[in-house]
């Protein structure tokens, strides 16, 4: 395949979204091949315990190195690019995942919110390349949903997966703005007309009222987003 991903987490059968749909014809067609390893059979001991509660105290518990190490050893050759949702790593965004499809090798390793022993991580990087990334500012009970969110974004992103009918070229971030507001028939529905402009069939007035509509609608809910020249901008 052109991309072979693994993910490793407790939850298995919480990444089946990876194949479904288009992830899913990805696979059938080899283009990219997906693996899901359960952490759980690198325990040890009977209970197949893989974690533990933090060193200096604190809530929650902490993931085993004694049991994400034997298993990173056997799922992660060194030169796969090892990736580690938390909610303290770097943000994700759509320049990462356009580096990402162009590895050949992704190792998920999806830990519980409150973490997996630093140690894993370290070690790991002494043998290979890390990212440790957050798809946001929330918090969620592990790194699965994460993990599938981030794997979408990436594989859409490689040549066949998308029929190029949805092709990514025209992604929302393509001008770095928000999309603005899409309509399709009918014309009027419960009493509401699509926007005349649309209807009209002059590209140019269509493609300057989109451009308007977008930079309004960045304006109102990102203004982070705004180009420096914009007004609008946050102090
Ligand atoms: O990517 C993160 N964003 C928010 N919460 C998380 C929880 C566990 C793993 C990863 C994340």
């Amino acid at each position: 395949p052109t991309l072979r991903i693994d993910v490793v987490s407790i939850f298995p059968e919480y990444l089946t979204p990876l194949r479904a749909a288009l992830l899913g014809r990805a696979i059938d067609r080899g283009i990219i091949s997906v693996d899901v390893h359960d952490l759980r059979d690198w325990t040890h001991d009977v209970h197949r315990g893989v974690d533990d509660s933090p060193y200096g105290g604190g809530p929650g518990m902490v993931m085993k190195p004694e049991v994400w190490g034997p298993c990173l050893d056997d799922v992660c050759p060194d030169d796969a690019l090892l990736v580690v949702p938390t909610p303290a790593g770097v943000p994700f965004t759509q320049s990462m995942a356009e580096d990402l499809s162009r590895e050949r090798h992704l190792v998920f390793a999806c830990g519980r919110y409150e973490g997996i022993d630093q140690r894993v991580v370290d070690d790991a990087a002494t043998r290979t390349r890390v990212l440790e990334v957050s798809i946001g500012d929330f918090v969620l009970i592990g790194g699965e949903v994460a993990t599938i969110a981030m794997v979408e974004a990436t594989v859409r992103l490689i040549d066949g997966v998308l029929g190029n009918a949805a092709s990514h070229q025209q992604d929302s971030f393509s001008d770095g703005l928000l999309e603005g507001p899409s309509y399709t028939r009918p014309e009027v529905w419960r009493g509401l007309a699509v926007p005349a402009v649309l209807r009209s069939g002059d590209h140019a007035k269509i493609e300057k009222w989109r451009h308007e509509e977008s930079l309004q609608r960045t304006r109102s809910r990102r203004p982070d987003l705004l180009p420096a020249d914009e007004p609008g901008q946050p102090d």
